[in-house]
């Protein structure tokens, strides 16, 4: 290798697996060697590749590109041959570390003269295997379970990012995923093709071995591109928020309803980012745990996944339709109508529960609601309404998913009066509120009268509460049904000027 590289002067790598046996001959640069995108050569069960890196360098031994290939590729471990006169020099060694030593997660070995190499690269490897299987043993406990970690690459302000990133923990909570850790990027413009910088795709790479992850969850919604930028270099699965979204969506949706638009959001969603590399769109489709339009749709083209999405919006059209006429069965009744909108988890659920005594699901889970649900309800005053529970908002709320729901949310044009329930105890709520008025103007909405009910009171300290009590809605607690009198006195006003009575 020493020769053949100065005569060519030009760098020469061998990848080499575990038996010895070459997997391939890279040409390298004067000063640079790059490695091929390995997706074919899978790990076999362990945390590393099986596969090590041996090249020759003008230089003087490792320099950072080394242990950064090392890291993303998982390789077993990597050596750089220096040469003087053409002429071996000294070997130059690093592996990971199942620990970090010194705060780097890697180890140099002390260099020798191949000749001098009295070290056996596999029981080397080996020990190290067994070292990283002991520090973090596989527990059947996790198997099934995407261990992730959560990533957000942003203009924005730091403050913004860790209200955002909040977010998302509480998103992957919901899809049941385990979150690890969490990294965010600020950056002065992202980059349209690769989103993160090397230096930090390596930093995540060596958490994400140390910690045993095998999935990275975007903040931001990521391109085609960059999704491929990350998955040609790593072998970690890379998802977006917004299909974060979808995959919880798709476990959640009961009725049938519910499910053909979810499914109809996930292909729309998939289709474009498609690509001609099917290692990639495996990853692409494989979401959370199976779910969604995953493995079995693999080899499904983007015919078939149109075929599949007119059958859907035919099937939606139909269901429309029957609901369409049980809305209007309702309207020739003329039982007003009053919907809960916000943002998801601010406690419509419960207040509907607590209004009509009935039992729903509430839970403190984003997105515990995703099929509308409908009850009556009599006010103190003998008048009887409707009240309907709807899907939460949140803010990016991916406009495939908007599109999908367009019809569920069609029932909130039905509505007299539109109650925003609003979680005062939540830090990010004044956002929150602004994200759903956004939208509800967005829907042209905001031409139904607006009642603003300011809940989770009994969260709040005195002084904070004697703030909110001051604002125009009311307080409530939707625990409290004693705490509801004046919604109701209020809503009933609204509802009698609404219809003119
Ligand atoms: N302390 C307190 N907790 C509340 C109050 N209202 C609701 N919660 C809790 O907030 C969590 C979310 O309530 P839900 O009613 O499920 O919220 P939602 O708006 O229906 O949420 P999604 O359906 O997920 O969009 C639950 O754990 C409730 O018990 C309240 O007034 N006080
Ligand atoms: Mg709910």
């Amino acid at each position: 290798m020493a020769a053949l590289s100065t005569e060519l002067n030009r760098q020469i790598g061998l990848l080499i697996h575990r038996s010895g046996q070459v997997e391939s001959v890279i040409v390298g640069d004067y000063d640079r060697i790059v490695i091929p995108v390995l997706s074919h050569v899978r790990t076999a069960g362990g945390r590393l590749r099986g596969l090590r890196l041996v090249h020759t360098s003008f230089g003087s031994g490792l320099i950072d590109e080394d242990i950064m290939d090392m890291a993303c590729l998982r390789l077993d471990l990597v050596s750089v041959l220096t040469m003087e006169d053409g002429l071996p020099e000294f070997l130059h060694t690093a592996h990971l570390a199942p620990v970090p030593v010194a705060g780097r997660d890697w180890i140099l070995l002390d260099s020798v003269h191949p000749a001098r190499q009295t070290l056996s690269c596999r029981d080397l490897i080996e020990a190290l295997e067994d070292e990283f299987v002991r520090v973090r043993p596989v527990r059947e406990v996790d198997q099934g379970q995407d261990r992730a970690i959560l990533v957000s690459v942003t203009t924005g302000s730091r403050a913004g990012a860790d209200d955002s990133m909040a977010e998302l923990r509480e998103l992957a909570r919901a899809a049941g995923v385990v979150v690890l850790d969490q990294v965010i990027q600020r950056r002065r413009k992202i980059h349209p093709r690769f989103i993160l910088g090397r230096g930090k795709l390596m930093e995540i790479m060596l958490l994400s071995l140390r910690l045993g992850a095998n999935l990275l969850i975007f903040d931001q919604e990521l391109s085609p591109s960059q999704i491929r930028s990350v998955t040609d270099h790593t072998d970690l699965r890379v998802i977006d928020r917004t299909q974060l979204i979808l995959d919880i969506f798709a476990s959640r949706a009961r009725s049938r309803e519910g499910k053909l638009q979810i499914e109809m959001a996930q292909l729309k969603y998939m289709l474009p980012r498609l690509s001609t590399r099917d290692d990639a769109l495996s990853r692409l489709t494989g979401g959370i745990g199976a779910r969604g339009p995953g493995e079995t749709r693999l080899e499904i083209d983007r015919r078939r996944i149109n075929d599949r999405i007119a059958r859907l919006a035919r099937e939606l059209k139909k269901v429309g339709q029957e609901r369409f006429h049980r809305r209007s069965r309702r309207r020739k009744r003329d039982v007003p109508v009053i919907s809960l909108v916000g943002y998801t988890n601010a406690g419509k659920s419960t207040l509907l529960n607590t209004l009509t005594r009935s039992d729903i699901q509430a839970e403190d889970m984003l997105f515990a609601t995703l099929d509308p649900t409908s009850r009556r309800l009599r006010f103190p005053q003998d008048m009887e309404v409707i009240i309907t529970d709807t899907v939460g908002f949140i803010r990016n709320l991916p406009a495939e998913l908007l599109k999908a729901f367009e019809s569920t949310l069609e029932e909130l044009f039905e509505a007299n009066l539109l109650v925003h329930v609003i979680d005062v105890a939540n830090p990010a709520w004044r956002e929150q509120a602004e994200v759903v008025e956004q939208l509800l103007r967005r829907l042209d909405l905001d031409r139904i009268p607006l009642l603003r009910v300011y809940n989770k009171m009994d969260l709040l300290d005195p002084q904070t509460r004697a703030q909110v009590e001051r604002m125009e809605g009311v307080a409530i607690s939707a625990l409290d049904r004693s705490t509801l009198r004046e919604f109701f006195v209020q809503a009933q006003a609204m509802l009698q000027r609404e219809l003119g009575g």
